[in-house]
């Protein structure tokens, strides 16, 4: 290696590690696409102890690099039969949380889809009771999961914290849930799903998602249940333009949720539209590539909208299914639209703008960064040449 390179991947790796010790926030990720490959094979193993699988055909799909749209939905069926039973899904609740933190984030929307499981005795309810035991159960670090107002001995759990520099002291992470409404679901399902999300909001339940392979069901079935939502006050985030479903997307503007996921298709009607609503959007980089939502990194629709000032957040989607993370995330921003550090501290800073979770948590949240940003010396960076 010739010292130019040398000093090239002296740079990448500084660049690397500093962004895994920028404190982020993270709010578009899937659970059961947030799962670990060595926690699928395992359970796959398990499974295959039992008859139910074929190991070898299990760990050939998880293995294979093909992640295309359709591939993706066919992995998630997938995923389902190896985790969803009570005890994987608390196991994988606290693996994702564990993880999450491990890389500095300090604030996790997690969403996931409430599933019936009659075999397994599973309700939606219980589903969810499951989910929230692995959150709680997180040892390696300090998960907090209800509104700083609602319970009182809250107040010092609050005091925003972060450790940047080594394990001593465990890290902080604020997480909240989001249900999901799956695109296969009636409209029944999903009016179920808006409820429990009203029953659990003293539980760390702040919203709604619509997602789902996007080619499959239509936009009126899950009308009644967001518009249901909207009028309880819950927060609503819907993936948005994940294929060019025109007639879709135009309604999905019109109903104006909260937040928007991707918005990879949107023609020059709809992207106008978009900036003047400044509905925030959930940027998922690799997940876009990797899908074909977007023709490549460089080509991303994130430049335009960081360009024109719109309100985004960088976010993985489902980081164990592209082998992503959030801070890898941040440094694909940075090698490939080449923003510097002082940039991305500040885009990292107003996903804070966008959370959910209530004023407490983002004054807890601001503090953080504040902290933060002495700490990496960003702040002394700024203005100057990268
Ligand atoms: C790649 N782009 C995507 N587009 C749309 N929906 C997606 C998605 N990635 C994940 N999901 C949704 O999340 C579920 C898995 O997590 P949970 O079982 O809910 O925890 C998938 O079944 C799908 O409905
Ligand atoms: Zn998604």
């Amino acid at each position: 290696m010739d010292a130019e390179m040398e000093r090239n991947v002296d740079a990448e790796k500084e660049m690397r590690e500093w962004c895994v010790a920028l404190p982020k926030v993270e709010l578009h990720a899937h659970l059961n696409g947030s799962v670990r490959n060595s926690t699928l094979l395992e359970l796959a193993k398990q499974l295959a102890e039992k008859g139910i699988i074929v190991f070898e055909d299990v760990k050939d799909v998880i293995m294979k690099n093909g992640r295309s749209l359709p591939e993706c939905f066919k992995l998630f069926d997938l995923f389902h039969i190896l985790t969803t039973d009570h005890d994987t899904v608390t196991r994988i609740a606290k693996e994702v949380v564990e993880d999450f933190a491990a890389e500095n984030v300090v604030y996790l929307e997690i969403r996931t889809t409430p599933k019936n499981n009659e075999a397994k005795g599973m309700t939606k309810r219980s589903y969810m009771n499951a989910v929230i035991k692995g959150l709680k159960a997180a040892e390696a670090v300090d998960v907090v999961l209800f509104d700083s107002n609602s319970r009182t001995n809250d107040t010092l759990t609050c005091t925003p914290t972060i450790e940047l520099d080594g394990d001593t002291k465990k890290k902080r992470i604020y997480v909240r849930l989001l249900l999901s409404i799956d695109r296969r679901e009636t409209t029944l399902a999903a009016l179920d799903t808006v409820n429990l999300a009203l029953e659990m909001k003293d539980q760390g339940v702040i919203g709604i998602d619509l997602s789902g392979n996007p080619v499959v069901g239509e936009w009126e079935t899950y009308l009644p249940a967001l518009q249901h939502a909207k009028e309880l006050g819950i927060p609503i985030t819907i993936h948005c333009g994940e294929v060019a479903n025109r007639k879709e997307i135009q309604a999905v503007l019109d109903f104006c949720p909260q937040r928007l996921g991707h918005v990879c298709c949107l023609n020059d009607v709809e992207w106008k539209k978009l900036k003047s609503l400044m509905i925030p959007v959930e940027i998922c980089l690799t997940s876009n590539v990797m899908t074909g939502g977007a023709p490549s990194l460089e080509l991303h629709h994130f430049a335009d909208l960081y360009n024109a000032k719109h309100p985004l957040s960088l976010c993985t989607d489902d980081c164990g299914l592209f082998s992503t993370s959030l801070s890898n995330e941040y440094f694909l921003v940075a090698a490939t639209f080449g923003l510097s550090k002082p940039e991305l501290f500040h885009l990292a800073q107003e996903a804070v703008q966008y959370i959910f979770a209530d004023e407490n948590v983002k004054k807890s949240l601001k503090e953080v960064f504040k902290d933060a940003g002495k700490r990496l010396t960003v702040l002394s960076e700024i203005g100057a040449p990268n």
